[in-house]
C-alpha cells in the first residue's frame, strides 16, 4: 500500500505539488493522469525515495519515505520517465548488471520477467541505445522487476510509445497486477484511464477527481454533442463565440461541446449554416475522462 499526506513541494516560485494526500491499494493499478508540468514527475521521484518533499509524509508498505528508504528501495522497482538504462551496454548485459545491484540473479527472477523479456530476448546482443522505443521501454521494465518487487511506479512509461507497444504493456500491467503486484503509473494519455482501477487527475499540484474510471465519467452532467464541419479551425472558432455554447473543444477531427439546455441541436445547425458550413454533423456522445478533465478544469 501507497500512502501520501499533504506531500507539498515548491521549486522557487513553482507550487509542483500542493498538500497532496492519497493512497493506492494492495493490488491496484491506480493512475495519475495530467497534462505535462502537473507535477506527475516530482510526486513519482518523491515516492521513489528520490527527492525529498518540503513537508508532508509518505509510505510504501508501511515503511516511511524517508526513515526507511534503503527499504523502500528495495520493495519498489521504478521506471522514470526519460531512458534510464546504460546505452552501450546490451540488452542482457543491463538486465544482469540490476539484477547485481539487488543482489540476484536473471535466472532467480526469470519467472516475472519472462512474458516481457521474451519479447526482446532476440535481441539480447544488441545495444540498449539502439533498440526501438517499445523495445527499450519492455526492457527497462523488466529491469525494474528483476528484483521482484511488491510495488511498481512507472512515470510515463507509454510516452512516445507506438500504439501497439502501448496496449502490449498495458496488458503485461494486467498481468503483473494479477500476480498481485500494485502498479502506480502515470501518464499523459486520457485513453489509458479506462485501464486503470482508479485514476487521479492531476492539475497544478493537486488531484482534482480521485475515483474509478467509470464513476469520475457517471459525474458528469452535461449532455455532450460532437460537431463536425468541414473546417474544423474556423467553427471551433465560430462555436466558442455562440452565446448558448457553455464549452468546445478540439478532439480529433471533430469538436466536443456542451451548451446551454434551451439551445436544440437545430439551433446549432441553423447557427453554423448561416456562418457559412455546408456539411455540418451534430451527434450526442458518451463523455470520456478527458471530457470530465476539460469539465473539472474549467469549472476552476
Ligand atoms: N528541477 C526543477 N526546477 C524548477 N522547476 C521544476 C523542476 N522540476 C519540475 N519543475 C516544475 O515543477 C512543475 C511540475 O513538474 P513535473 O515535472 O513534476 O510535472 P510533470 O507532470 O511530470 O510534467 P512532465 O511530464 O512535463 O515532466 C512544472 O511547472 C515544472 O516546470
Amino acid at each position: 500500500m501507497i500512502t501520501a499526506t499533504n506531500l507539498h513541494k515548491t521549486y522557487g516560485k513553482v507550487t509542483a505539488l500542493n498538500d497532496l494526500s492519497f493512497s493506492v491499494n494492495d493490488g491496484e493499478i491506480f493512475g495519475v493522469i495530467g497534462p505535462d508540468g502537473s507535477g506527475k514527475t516530482t510526486l513519482f521521484r518523491i515516492l521513489a525515495s528520490l527527492l525529498l518533499p518540503d513537508s508532508g509524509s509518505a509510505g510504501i508498505n508501511g515503511w516511511d519515505l524517508v526513515k526507511d528508504f534503503r527499504k523502500i528501495r528495495c520493495i519498489i522497482g521504478y521506471m522514470p520517465g526519460r531512458f534510464s538504462l546504460y546505452p552501450d551496454l546490451s540488452v542482457e548485459e543491463n538486465l544482469k548488471f540490476f539484477a547485481t545491484v539487488f543482489n540476484t540473479t536473471l535466472e532467480e527472477n526469470y519467472p516475472l520477467i519472462k512474458d516481457i523479456y521474451q519479447q526482446i530476448e532476440p535481441f539480447k546482443k544488441r545495444r540498449a541505445g539502439a533498440l526501438s522505443g517499445g523495445m527499450k521501454q519492455k526492457l527497462a521494465l523488466s529491469c525494474a522487476l528483476i528484483h521482484k518487487p511488491g510495488v511498481l511506479i512507472l512515470d510515463e512509461p507509454t510516452t512516445g510509445v507506438d500504439p501497439v507497444s502501448r496496449k502490449e504493456f498495458w496488458d503485461m500491467l494486467e498481468r503483473l497486477k494479477s500476480e498481485g503486484i500494485t502498479v502506480l503509473v502515470s501518464t499523459a494519455y486520457m485513453d489509458e484511464a479506462s485501464l486503470c482501477d482508479r485514476i487521479a487527475l492531476m492539475r497544478e499540484g493537486s488531484f482534482i477527481a480521485t475515483d474509478t474510471p467509470q464513476n469520475i465519467i457517471n459525474r458528469y452532467t452535461e449532455t455532450l454533442w460532437t460537431v463536425q464541419t468541414e473546417n474544423l479551425s474556423a467553427s471551433l472558432h465560430d462555436l466558442r463565440a455562440h452565446p448558448k455554447v457553455k464549452t468546445c473543444f478540439a478532439f480529433g477531427n471533430e469538436h466536443h461541446v456542451t451548451v446551454q439546455p434551451d439551445l436544440p441541436v437545430a439551433g446549432l445547425q441553423y447557427y453554423l449554416k448561416e456562418k457559412g458550413y455546408s456539411k455540418v454533423q451534430i451527434n450526442v456522445t458518451t463523455p470520456t475522462v478527458e471530457d470530465c478533465f476539460m469539465a473539472l478544469t474549467s469549472e476552476t
